[in-house]
C-alpha cells in the first residue's frame, strides 16, 4: 500500500473522519479530484461542506488520509501548503484598518521569504487580480467598510493572489448579485482552463453547481450520498429526499438547471 490516496489526483482523501467539539461530523469521506477539474460540493445546511474544505486544507484535525499536490497538509507546514492551496472562507476575518488592496496583498505572504519584502512579481500578481476582478474602485477602501458582496470579491482576490494550484471555495457567491456571480464563477473557470487550477467549491445554488462543476458531489449528514454529473446527482427525487425541497429540473446546453417550485395550490 502506498501513502498516496490517488496518484493522478490534485487532491484526494480516503477514509476521512472529522469531529467538531467531539461530535463526529464527517464519517469516512473518499474523494479524488483530478488536476484541472471543478468539483461542486453541495448538500443541506450542516451536512459538512465547510468542514470537508477545512480538513482538505489541513486547517482542522482529521483522521484518515489527505493528499494535496503530493503533500499531506497536516504535516507539510503551513507556508508550503499555502503556496499550493488557497481556501476562500464563507465568513472571512478582516483585520481592522486594512485596505482592500492590502487584504489582497496578504495572499502573497506564503511566497515572500521570511524577513523578505514584496518582489515586483508579487506586486504584478496583486494588480492583475485587482484588474481581473474589476476591483480598482474598491482597492483603496478600508475592507471593513465594504458591503458583503464587495468584501466577498476582495476575499476571492486574496485567494487568487496566493496563486494556488488548488482553490477551495466556500460558497463563493452567496453574497453576490447575479452579474457578479457570473463574473466570479466565469473568472475562476477561465483560470482553471488556462492554468490547470483545480477547484472544489461548496455551493448552495444547484444550477450553478451543475453548470460549473464537471462533477457534483452531494453530502448529507457527513457522508457522500451521490457523486457524478449534475444530471446524475441532481434528480427531482434526490433533491426532494436530501433537501426536503420541491423542484423541477431542466436540461439546458450548459447543464442541468434546478428550479424551486411553490407549494401546490399556494397561489390560489
Ligand atoms: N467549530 C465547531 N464546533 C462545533 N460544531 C461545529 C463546528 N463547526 C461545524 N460544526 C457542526 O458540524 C456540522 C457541519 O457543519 P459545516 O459548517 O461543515 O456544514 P455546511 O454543510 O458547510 O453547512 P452550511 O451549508 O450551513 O454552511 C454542523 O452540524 C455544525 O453545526
Amino acid at each position: 500500500m502506498t501513502s498516496t490516496p490517488d496518484a493522478r489526483a490534485a487532491l484526494s482523501c480516503r477514509g476521512l473522519h472529522v469531529a467538531r467539539d467531539a461530535v463526529p461530523v464527517l464519517h469516512g469521506i473518499d474523494l479524488a479530484v483530478p488536476t484541472g477539474s471543478w468539483i461542486s460540493l453541495v448538500g443541506p445546511n450542516g451536512s459538512g461542506k465547510t468542514t470537508l474544505l477545512y480538513a482538505l486544507a489541513g486547517l482542522i484535525p482529521s483522521r484518515g488520509e489527505v493528499e494535496v499536490m503530493g503533500l499531506a497538509p497536516r504535516r507539510a507546514g503551513r507556508r508550503r501548503v499555502a503556496r499550493m492551496v488557497a481556501l476562500m472562507p464563507q465568513r472571512p476575518v478582516v483585520p481592522e484598518g486594512v485596505s482592500a488592496r492590502e487584504l489582497i496583498r496578504l495572499g502573497r505572504t506564503p511566497h515572500i521569504p521570511r524577513f523578505g519584502t514584496e518582489s515586483p512579481h508579487d506586486h504584478e500578481v496583486v494588480e492583475s487580480v485587482i484588474d481581473r476582478l474589476a476591483l480598482h474602485d474598491l482597492a483603496p477602501r478600508i475592507a471593513t467598510t465594504l458591503s458583503g458582496g464587495e468584501l466577498q470579491r476582495v476575499v476571492l482576490g486574496r485567494a487568487l493572489a496566493q496563486e494556488p494550484r488548488v482553490l477551495l471555495l466556500d460558497e463563493p457567491t452567496s453574497a453576490l448579485d447575479i452579474g457578479h456571480q457570473q463574473q466570479v464563477l466565469d473568472l475562476v473557470d477561465s483560470m482553471r482552463r488556462e492554468s490547470g487550477l483545480t477547484v472544489v467549491a461548496a455551493m448552495h445554488d444547484l444550477t450553478s453547481a451543475a453548470h460549473y462543476g464537471e462533477r457534483v458531489v452531494l453530502l448529507d449528514e457527513g457522508r457522500i450520498v451521490a457523486d457524478g454529473t449534475g444530471e446524475d446527482v441532481l434528480t427531482v427525487e434526490r433533491v426532494a429526499e436530501v433537501y426536503d425541497a420541491r423542484v423541477e429540473v431542466l436540461d439546458r446546453p450548459d447543464g442541468r438547471a434546478v428550479l424551486p417550485l411553490r407549494e401546490p395550490g399556494a397561489r390560489a
